[in-house]
């Protein structure tokens, strides 16, 4: 027999911790009037990573886009709400998006890097930034691909075209891009869900590396790594934030039966 949920129940976590980004009452619309998110009210511990987990089409791409704006870039698409950043609303219309997404930046599910060289598709955003001084580049792009675990396997062949990269390697191209302009969070849209699982676990063991210096936010559909490489876990269900706790408690002793039966693989 089907199991019935009362989805009105719901357990959000306050975190005790430093908070890197907040969200209040957030609701995006698409076409004008579909309410994809209903009112989200959640917070990001700083340094630390959260897997946001659901089913498909239970608005987690879409409510981690509206976190850096992405979702203006929507046709139709309507943000309503508060996104707290450093106490500022980020979701108010005069805040200058391109500031917002210097500070918050993306790494998308397929590796986007550009059709250059794997040096220019770092250096490109800074010398078009102003930055001129080759000493200058040279230092950004070797630290942001330090960071991104991918210096020791490209500094000979930094000139090579960044297309002929492996999938696990792009997407560490594309990581460190994102690093390279500094920002405070990383959002990440199922970054490892097109990569064999050897590119997976390096990508995973990047993340826990990277959350010393950046809080992280990731998307993603794979139950094992939600419970191997995040701290806090948020459950959405259409349109929902439904449960949100530490990542042990969500894993072993959720508070709602619907919660459970997601992360067991008994429905969804
Ligand atoms: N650009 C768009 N225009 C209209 N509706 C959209 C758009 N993007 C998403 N939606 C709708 O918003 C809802 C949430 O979708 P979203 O992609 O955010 O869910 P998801 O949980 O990330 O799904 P998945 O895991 O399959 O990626 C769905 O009903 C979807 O059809």
């Amino acid at each position: 027999m089907a199991t019935t949920y009362d989805w009105n129940e719901r357990q959000i976590m306050v975190p005790e911790n430093e908070i890197a980004l907040s969200t209040t009452d957030l609701r995006v619309f698409y076409n004008g009037t579909k309410e994809a998110i209903h009112g989200v009210t959640m917070s990001f511990p700083k340094n630390e990573i959260t897997a946001l987990i659901g089913p498909s089409g239970s608005g987690k791409s879409t409510y981690l886009r509206a976190l850096n704006r992405m979702n203006d870039t929507i046709d139709g698409a309507r943000v309503t709400g508060e996104i707290n950043y450093e106490g500022v609303n980020i979701n108010d219309q005069k805040v200058n998006v391109f500031e917002v997404r210097k500070q918050i930046g993306m790494v998308f599910q397929r590796p986007n890097p550009f059709p250059k060289s794997i040096y220019e598709n770092i250096a490109f955003i800074h010398r078009r930034a102003g930055v001129k001084d080759k000493k200058k580049l040279d230092e950004i792009v070797e630290k942001s691909l330090k960071q991104a675990a991918l210096w020791e396997q490209v500094k000979d062949s930094l000139n090579q075209s960044a297309l002929a990269m492996s999938g696990g390697q792009a997407q560490r191209l594309c990581i460190a891009r994102a690093l390279s302009v500094k920002p405070e969070i990383i959002l990440m849209d199922e970054p490892a869900s097109a990569l064999d699982p050897i590119s997976t676990m390096q990508i995973e063991e990047t993340m826990m590396e990277l959350k010393k210096d950046y809080t992280i936010i990731i998307v993603t559909h794979n139950m094992a790594q939600a419970s191997r490489a995040s701290d806090n876990t948020a459950f959405f269900y259409s349109g929902d934030l439904i449960e949100y706790d530490k990542t042990s408690t969500i894993f072993t002793s959720p508070s709602l039966k619907s919660t459970e039966d997601y992360v067991s693989g008994h429905f969804g």
